[in-house]
Parts: C-alpha cells; structure tokens; sequence
C-alpha cells in the first residue's frame, strides 16, 4: 500500500515529516521536499495543503530536485523550528530552508533554496486546495510582477519567488537553476480575502529573526545534561502546538492520521483538550517555562467560566464550545484511511479525569509560584462542587470511548486527586474551604475504588468497575499518589499490564478486542502508557526495565525527533496524529524523571554491582 501510493504521488510515511510553524498554526514538511498540510489561518482552519490526507492535488508544495535525488537528509537547525533539507543529486546539492516567521503581522511559510555544490535543477510546484483540498482559487498576477495571488473565498495566499512562476494545470510551477552561494527565497503568505494582500515580507530578515526567537526560547530551558537534546526538542514541539495570542495548546496539528493503517480510528486533533493541555502545561514547567503554564492557565479560567455543570473536557484553541464532527467525503484518507473527520464528538463526552488533571496542574503551578488571580480559587471550588454531584456516575474515560459510558477506574482514582490537589492547596495556602466534607469525598472515592475497581482474583486493578479487563492508565496509581508503589494491589496491576498489555515490548492501552471502544478491533502500541510503564518501573527501582522501555520509545523517534500518538511494531511505522503532544508531554516527564531520580539510585547499584557510576543524566534546575 505504502509503495503504491507513494509512487501515485500519495503521502508519504508519518515519520517522514517534519512540523515547522509559528504558535498560530503549523505545516507538515515531507523529506520529499512536499509540504503536504497545512490549515491556515489557524490549527483549527480547513486545510489548504491537504496532500496528506489524500493525492497531490488536494494541495500540496513540492520544492525538490528536477532528476531524481541520490539522498535527502533534513535536521533542525540548532534548538529550533527551522527545518533544513539536504538534497544530494548527481548534478550537485542544495538545501531547502522551511520555517514560518515568528513575530510578524500574518502568518507565512517562507522556503529558501540555497545552492551547496554544483548546478542542480529544481522544481517548484504550488497546488493550493482550499477548504480541505476541495476549492481551486482564482489565481492572478501581482502587479508587482513577483508573484502570484490566489482567492477561493475568504481565504487568500499570496507567493513571492525570486523566480519566474508559470500557471500550469490550476498550479503555479518553477524550474531553476541553483548555483553554490544563490538563495532563492519563496515566501507564502495568508490574508482574508476581503483585504490587500499581505505586504511582502524579507526573507532572509524574517529567518534570522525566527531562528532568534526560537534560540532565545530554548535557552531559557532549565534541562541538562544527557538527553537535554531529546528534552528540548519535544519542549520546542509543545511550544509549537501552543496558540499564541490565547495561550490554548492543540493536541496534535493534523486530524485523521489514522491509528491503525487503513482503517477507521482517526480523529481530528487540533483543539485543546484540559487534560493534553494540563500535561503538556506540566512538561513546560518542568522545563522551566511559566509564561506558557501562566497563558495557558489564563486562556483555561476565560474557557470554563460559566457555570461548572457546562465544563467541556475539550474546546477549540479560542475556548469555542461546539467542535461538531463531521466527515469529509472529498478526501480519500491518509493512504486510504477513511473516513477523514473535521471536528471532535468527543467534546460532548463527559471525562470525570480532567478535573484531576486540572486541580494539579494549577496546584503545580501554584507550587511553582505562579500567582493565582483572587478568582481562580473560586472557579476551582465551583468545579469541584460540580465534582462532588457527578463523580459516581459513569463516564467516556480517558481514551474517549465510544462503546458507552462505564465506571471507569482511572476515572475514579483522577476524581480522587482533584479533591486530594485541592484539600492540600486549601490546607497549605489557607484558601477557605469545605474540608471536612472535601475529605470525606476524598475517602469514599478511594475506598469505592479499591472495592470496586480492584479483583482480588487478578491481583490488580480493572478497567471499569467489575470488568475483567485490564487498562494501562492504571499505570497512573502510583505515579498520582493513590497508592504506594509498595502496595500490592499497585505491584499485582503492574504485573498483570506486563503479561497481557506488553507486546514487541510497547504497552496497548487496553485490549481493543473486548469491544469497549464501540470501533472495530486493532490500533498501535500507545507512547505515552509506554512511557508510563518505564515511569513505574523506574518507582519500582527496577532502574534496568525503565532505562530500557525509555530507549524503544526513544529509538521510535523520526531523524527529527518527531512522534506521533501510537507505534505499528509489525509495520514499524508510527501511526496516529503527528507529531503529537501527549507522546512528547510524556517523554519530557520520563526523561526528566529518570535524570533526576534515576542515577543516584542507580549509580549506588551500579556502585554495588562494581560498575561506575552513569555520567550525565537530565537534571531540571529551577531557573
Ligand atoms: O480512540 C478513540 C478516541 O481517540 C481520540 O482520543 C485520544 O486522543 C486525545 C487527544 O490526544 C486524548 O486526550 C485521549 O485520551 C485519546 O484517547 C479522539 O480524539 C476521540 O475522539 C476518540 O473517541
């Protein structure tokens, strides 16, 4: 499949791309030299460059070489979003420099071709596909005479090259020659259609201050030392799926990148989930950045204000409450995995674990010394009071499942924290509160839990209340606080998520097989439980098995140091939204967490074992 519609022109793997953007939206750059997708104006916008989820002519920009390439190699350049792309033919080398400006009024993807060795040919090829790769603009000349305008609607594009444009089949071409030493600067840029067009912008300006932006934001990471390099390259990650001007952060920047190839779980990503939101609010902390955790927590006081009772678990980069689903019928699928859906119903479900994830992030951040306006301890009591109403009932749970509401632990043991977070911040900052009644709440969660959610039979923890199946966020027990890591219904729950959720050595969420998700049968290992199962491992001291799980989830990382939500072992391909923010909201976590807490143990077993100690591990210092 992949071979076939890779030579009909299809998209390539999900590894090979990489994601420039600009913290309003973002673009998939293939190592083809195709930038096949791209929502403009912003992550939430219909696509324009939708090549991904179907052929070339649902929109795409191809800058590569006119004969065929020996090799295409890419990297970042230093600790940022510019994307560099190496491209090696027999008639000699040249770079393609992508990124999209930081900093300036509008949004832009500007592409530099730079000549490195000899007199290459190069192509350029633009097909803008508005609305998701369905509307044709209208395409005129700039009077200017440096480029090309195109309208469908309210959305305008503007190109700028340093070479002449030809229209040909509704897509604007190019073909040069690059010498060593030239720079051809290709600048795409987007303006409501009801406007002027966009002023030009200097290209070569707008690169030194994109790579300026983003070498002054890295600098203030607080990570060192021996995976400081895979730690800020999924921090930098984060902060691209961050949104700006609201501080709303997208769960991934693509929708429909399917999580099992060819077939049908495939969602729409690019809204703000609390609790992907919350993490990766967690992630940017302990890297040492609180402007974001402080945006993020103002963009999520304006989106839930209101009343508690209308709480989303998710809504758009703005705070928009209606993210109505709705399929695509235009576009065939990323290589054929139907249907491509715009749009989440999962922002109607009800998911008790997000007050959790919230009550702790802000307690984090709160910890971390981020002022709270005098309001935000009201907000956060009315939510929990609606809490207190709900938490029996049952839920969609974590992963969102659309087979029916049950009594899912997880659920129930994140219901916990958020009385557990907030008990503590009251008692620790003197808040007022109900606390009595909060912790009488607290202990009948926790004892329902262990009655309920716990089978003696198994030794472990379940699913959902008196289901025999098993689930990888029960990996979460001890990492929460619920229970000790000691514990021997914690230690049973390991051992059983080892023997029956463990296969090529990554973790399934849970068996899709048992139907609970109401979707056909089969997905890829998830990165996050994986992450989660090296987190256990590492509180178990087992030091050995969570160095070695944090390793294959590394080694699954793209040359970028990219990946997306799920691994397919048999097809070793990453499958699911790309790049997306759990698997590098969790890989900070783990890496941070063993770098902190892991060598010191371990360097004593090692000592034990007459071994040296490890050098080097990531260590997060408060800036
Ligand atoms: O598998 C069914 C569900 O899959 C998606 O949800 C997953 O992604 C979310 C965003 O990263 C994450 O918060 C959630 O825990 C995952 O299960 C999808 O968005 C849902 O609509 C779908 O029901």
């Amino acid at each position: 499949m992949t071979a076939a519609t890779e030579a009909a022109g299809g998209p390539l793997p999900i590894e090979d791309y990489g994601l420039i953007g600009d913290c309003t939206t973002a673009a998939l750059v293939g190592r083809n030299g195709s930038i096949d997708w791209l929502c403009w104006p912003r992550f939430d916008s219909a696509a324009c460059f939708a090549a991904l989820l179907g052929r070339p002519e649902h929109g795409r920009w191809l800058i590569a070489p006119c004969g065929p390439e020996m090799r295409a190699t890419r990297s970042y350049i230093g600790e940022t979003m510019v994307l560099e792309t190496l491209f090696e033919t027999e008639e000699g080398d040249f770079a393609v420099i992508d990124f999209m400006p930081t900093g300036q009024a509008g949004s832009s993807v500007v592409r530099i071709v730079e000549g490195r060795r000899g007199r290459p040919r190069v192509r350029m090829h633009l097909t803008l596909r508005f609305d998701h790769g369905s509307s044709i603009p209208w395409v005129t000349r700039l009077p200017e005479g440096d480029g090309i305008s195109a309208i469908a609607g309210p959305n305008l594009a503007v190109l700028r090259a340093a070479v002449p444009l030809h229209g040909e089949d509704f897509s604007t071409t190019a073909e040069f020659t690059v010498a060593p030493e030239d720079r051809f600067p290709f600048v795409l840029s987007y303006g409501p259609s009801h406007r002027p067009p966009p002023d030009a912008i200097d290209a070569e300006a707008a690169l030194c201050d994109t790579l300026a932006f983003w070498r002054s934001w890295s600098k203030h990471c607080t990570c060192h030392g021996r995976w400081r390099k895979v730690v800020m390259r999924s921090l930098l990650t984060l902060k691209a799926l961050t949104y700006a001007e609201t501080g709303g952060i997208v769960a991934a920047p693509t929708t429909s990148l399917p999580e099992k190839l060819g077939g049908v779980r495939n969602w729409d990503y690019r809204f703000c989930w609390l609790r992907d939101a919350t993490l990766t609010l967690v992630a940017l902390m302990r890297g040492g950045y609180y402007e974001e955790a402080k945006a993020w927590r103002d963009w999520l006081q304006r989106s839930v204000a209101g009343s508690p009772s209308d709480i989303q678990i998710m809504y758009g980069i703005a705070g928009e409450r209606r993210l109505a689903e709705w399929e695509v019928p235009w576009l065939p699928g990323y290589q054929g995995a139907a249907p491509v859906r715009i749009g989440n119903a999962a922002s109607g479900q009800l998911q008790l674990d997000v007050w959790g994830e919230v009550m702790d992030a802000l307690r984090l951040a709160r910890d971390g010394g981020l002022a709270s306006p005098g309001s935000a301890w009201a907000l956060e009591c009315g939510a929990l009071r609606h809490l207190e109403a709900i938490w029996r009932e049952p839920d969609d749970g974590i992963w969102e499942v659309r087979g029916g509401r049950r009594q899912f632990t997880h659920s129930k043991v994140m219901a916990w924290v958020a009385f557990d977070r907030m008990i503590r911040d009251a008692e620790k900052y003197g808040f007022e509160a109900p606390l009595e009644r909060w912790r009488a709440t607290r202990d009948e969660i926790h004892r329902t839990v262990c009655e309920l959610g716990y089978d003696a039979a198994r030794g472990s923890f379940t699913q959902s209340f008196g289901s025999p199946e098993l689930d990888a966020s029960l990996l979460l027990i001890p990492a929460v606080g619920f229970l000790p890591i000691e514990d021997p219904r914690v230690a049973g729950t390991i051992a059983a998520i080892e023997r029956e959720l463990v296969t090529h050595g990554f973790v399934l969420r849970y068996r899709t097989e048992s139907g609970a998700d109401g979707l056909p049968a089969g997905e890829g290992v998830f990165l996050a439980c994986s992450l989660w199962l090296a987190d256990a491992y590492a509180m178990q001291g087992r030091w050995d098995d969570a160095y070695a799980m944090f390793h294959r989830v590394l080694s699954l990382r793209n040359d970028l140091g990219l990946l997306s939500e799920e691994y397919d072992p048999r097809a070793g391909r990453q499958v699911g939204n790309f790049p997306q923010a759990f698997s590098h909201l969790t890989l900070v976590s783990t890496a941070i967490g063993l770098g902190e807490h892991g060598p010191i143990r371990r360097s004593s077993e090692r000592k034990a074992e007459g071994k040296p100690p490890e050098s080097q591990s990531v260590s997060a210092k408060p800036s």
